[in-house]
């Protein structure tokens, strides 16, 4: 499929180009700069083919967390067919859209300049101040008013392939119906097409690894942030600017963004965490954001009910963690009863990497770093389809499949359709007919063979041409 790279500074329209291609709201729009920090994919059809949408955040290189997200757009843009550059024609050019614009056109591909904000005949004077660029394909449109974007779609279109399905596939297709072997190796491929796309973008997303803080009230996550984060406190961003919004601080650590998210509660005086009900609601939110959630538990005391809800927030959001075994220095008991009391009360967090540490020293807090890093790679690795489909194969062959009042239930190959976490599709002839322990069992029997520490692991069973469909399909947490 096709890739088509959004490019341009915060708050040019970039999110709003989309959500009218994507014909729905999906990215955020928002009249604060830089709140689309994360490349959001799309498949979308234009002129009626389909194709990949990578609508990444803005390009400012003025602020070190932006620097992030500018090599990310670059690495967005090399990676696309098919690019557009989008400026705000309320303002000026700017020489820093221009130096973007004629490193993009460097890759060779097609590119178009696109000039929004130009919402009616008398502001299409301003999109004459953008002809320095020299751009070759220029479209002055308005996102808002839907003025000039059918133009920009149609461009777009000629470098689309014709869709699937169109008159001459489709009666293959019906020809071709009876024949499982032919549409076994159809969906496969498509499958392999569609891992291949998520990895791909996946990896373009790769650079910043968003960690949420969480757990009760004086388990210590204030002292926690500040001991992880110590002097390195550079990079403060204020999405919104009012003390209620979220404020994120990002470290660098081995040529890694770490970023904990909505930082702004864990910092603030005369903390509101102590509402259970709001706690709760702000963990979510944070969750909601994170890849990894470092679950802090005090060791000083017995664990409590609420501990378990807040850890039952991770495994809802299907997150990577790492369970913080803080206030060591004051533990109740020795190493091996209370992980094995961890272990008992979180099940749930089996995949979860543990460490003690006391955030008052800062004994062992520099190591919560290296973990993050390792996790973060396991939660999002994407596993060879060969590799994948030869330890499922094993797997049944060492333990049959139940069968369904006596018919045979068969998975006919397994693919990663995403990754962070890795999430697995298992096309079968009787999806419904998988019971939840032998997906445990092929669950287990994956993370025996590829590292996915501190990673949950979903699988999807599937029948054939069938997807998007997780929600319904239970997937199974592991
Ligand atoms: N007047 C006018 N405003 C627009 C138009 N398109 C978008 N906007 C507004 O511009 C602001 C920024 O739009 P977004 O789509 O969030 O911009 P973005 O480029 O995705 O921004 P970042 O997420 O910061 O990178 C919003 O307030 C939009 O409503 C347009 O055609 N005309
Ligand atoms: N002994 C010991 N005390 C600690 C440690 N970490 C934090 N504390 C103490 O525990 C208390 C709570 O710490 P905070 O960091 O404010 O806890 P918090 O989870 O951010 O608290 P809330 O924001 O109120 O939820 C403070 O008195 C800290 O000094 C530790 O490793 N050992």
């Amino acid at each position: 499929m096709k890739k088509i790279a959004i490019i341009g500074l915060p708050n040019v329209g970039k999110s709003s180009l989309f959500n009218r291609i994507a014909k729905q709201r999906i990215a955020i729009t928002s009249d604060f700069s830089g709140t689309t920090r994360d490349i959001k994919t799309h498949k979308v059809y234009i002129t009626d083919k389909p194709c990949l949408i990578l609508d990444t955040g803005g390009l400012d290189k003025s602020s070190e967390l932006f620097l992030n997200v500018h090599n990310m757009s670059m690495e967005a843009s090399k990676k696309a067919d098919v690019i557009v550059m989008v400026v705000d024609g309320k303002l000026l050019p700017s020489e820093e859209e221009k130096k973007i614009f004629y490193a993009l056109q460097g890759l060779g591909k097609p590119i178009a300049l696109i000039i929004n904000k130009i919402d009616n005949d008398k502001e299409m004077e301003r999109a004459w101040e953008f002809d320095e660029f020299g751009a070759d394909h220029v479209f002055p449109i308005s996102v808002s008013h839907n003025r000039g974007v059918s133009a920009l779609l149609e461009w777009i279109g000629e470098f689309l392939p014709a869709p699937e399905g169109s008159p001459a596939s489709e009666s293959e297709e019906s020809l071709c119906d009876e024949d499982e072997a032919w549409e076994e190796d159809s969906a496969e491929e498509e499958e392999e097409e569609i891992a291949n796309i998520v990895e791909m973008v996946e990896d373009v997303g790769n650079q910043q690894i968003n960690v949420a803080i969480i757990g009760r009230v004086n388990v210590g996550k204030s002292s926690l942030l500040n001991a992880l984060v110590g002097k390195q406190r550079a990079v403060v961003s204020s999405v919104a600017g009012t003390t209620i919004d979220p404020v994120d601080e990002s470290i660098e650590y081995n040529e890694k963004v770490i970023n904990f998210v909505d930082t702004a509660g864990l910092r603030r005086r005369g903390k509101i965490e102590g509402i259970e009900k709001f706690a709760l609601m702000r963990t979510k939110e944070m969750l909601e954001r994170a890849n990894i959630a470092l679950l802090v538990l005090d060791s000083s005391e017995p664990f409590l009910e609420l501990d378990e809800r807040i850890a039952g927030l991770v495994e809802e959001n299907n997150l990577a963690c790492i369970i913080v075994l803080n206030k060591w220095d004051e533990a109740m008991d020795d190493f091996e009863k209370v992980t094995a009391e961890v272990r008992h009360r979180f099940k749930f967090l089996s995949y979860a990497p543990l460490i003690t540490v006391s955030a008052k020293s800062k004994q062992r807090v520099s190591k919560i770093k290296d973990m993050i890093l390792s996790v973060y790679e396991n939660y999002s690795q994407h596993i060879p389809t060969r590799q994948l489909n030869e330890v499922i194969r094993e797997a049944t062959i060492r333990h049959q499949i139940p069968s369904d009042h006596s018919k045979v239930v068969k998975i006919y190959f397994a693919t990663q359709y995403q990754t962070k976490p890795p999430r697995i599709a298992l096309v079968m002839n009787k999806p419904r007919s998988l019971h939840f322990s032998y997906k445990r069992y092929l669950a287990n029997k994956l993370r025996d063979v590829f590292n996915l520490e501190g990673s949950p692991i979903l699988l999807y069973p599937r029948a054939k041409g069938e997807r998007d469909n997780e929600q319904e399909n239970s997937g199974e947490e592991s």
